[in-house]
């Protein structure tokens, strides 16, 4: 499967990197950073209407290059003209065509919280994205056991990091609830065929309690979908593509946002 390609890639790096930087250094730069003030990730998705959280994405595994022009500043600039309420940076190298430098350059460009989007498979990763800047990191259960997940929670809370534990069905979202995930994300994207499915996050939002905020992630595209991610009471959404492709993402936004304001 492509996730265990995109880990197996994931460790090589962070073995490049901890040759580098080892943990121990990573780590006291992390630490000395202190905990910050509050949890910005999850304060933006903690709102009464839906949150959304727009993806600054070159290239992904299912659909290769998005778009060939990628003036990731100016895409992060317009996303927070439009009211985004947070943004996802991909630095996965290899398979997403992502860079550190991109989540760096970002952060001091934009007021909004950043999620560091990449494959954790080590802890290193955890206090590398609190050096790099970002209010939060993706934990992925297909990728880490329960007790691992739950460990690197410990670590995200000392770090004033919120992680968005990401789940694609029943048993996952069942292992992030164990793990004490405060952010559950419902993946539509099957990470095996690549086919996508709205209504995957629609049923599995049932299984998360209400003070549990939940995000629905990939192929949502239009003011509909909103809509029914909305009635769902769903809190946020992470749209990448959708918004990749489109020229003018301030219109783009504002129609997927009558979504979220549709009336049932
Ligand atoms: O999108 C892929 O091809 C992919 C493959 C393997 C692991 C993760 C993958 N996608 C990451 C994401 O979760 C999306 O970037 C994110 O949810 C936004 O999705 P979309 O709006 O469909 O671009």
């Amino acid at each position: 499967m492509i996730l265990d390609k995109i880990a197996a890639a994931t460790r090589h790096r962070i073995e490049r990197k901890k040759a580098e930087v080892p943990l121990e250094k990573v780590k006291h730069m992390a630490l000395s950073m202190g905990s910050g003030t509050g949890f910005p990730f999850s304060a933006a998705l903690n709102k009464p209407e839906i949150s959304f959280i727009c993806e600054v994405k070159k290239a992904s595994p299912s659909k290769g290059e998005l778009v060939a022009d990628f003036p990731y500043l100016q895409i992060a600039g317009e996303y927070e003209q439009a009211g985004a309420d947070a943004i996802s940076v991909l630095t996965e190298p290899e398979y997403f065509q992502g860079s550190d430098d991109y989540l760096v350059q970002i952060k001091e460009a934009v007021a909004l919280p950043v999620l560091r989007k990449d494959f954790v498979v080590d802890a290193y990763q955890l206090y590398e994205a609190k050096t790099l800047g970002a209010s939060a990191v993706l934990l992925i259960c297909a990728l880490l056991d329960t007790r691992i997940i739950c460990d690197y929670l410990a670590i995200c809370a000392e770090l004033g990091l919120s992680a968005l534990v990401e789940a694609h069905d029943e048993r996952e979202v069942d292992a992030a609830l164990t793990a004490g995930a405060g952010i559950i994300g419902v993946n539509n994207r099957n990470l095996k065929d690549f086919t996508v499915d709205i209504s995957n996050s629609i049923r599995l939002r049932q299984l998360v309690p209400e003070n549990i905020l939940f995000v629905a992630e990939s192929g949502i595209q239009t003011a509909s979908d909103i809509a029914m991610l909305r009635r769902a009471k769903v809190n946020g959404v992470l749209i990448g593509e959708t918004l990749m492709r489109c020229h003018n993402k301030r219109a783009k936004l504002a129609e997927l946002r009558g979504g979220a304001n549709d009336q049932d």
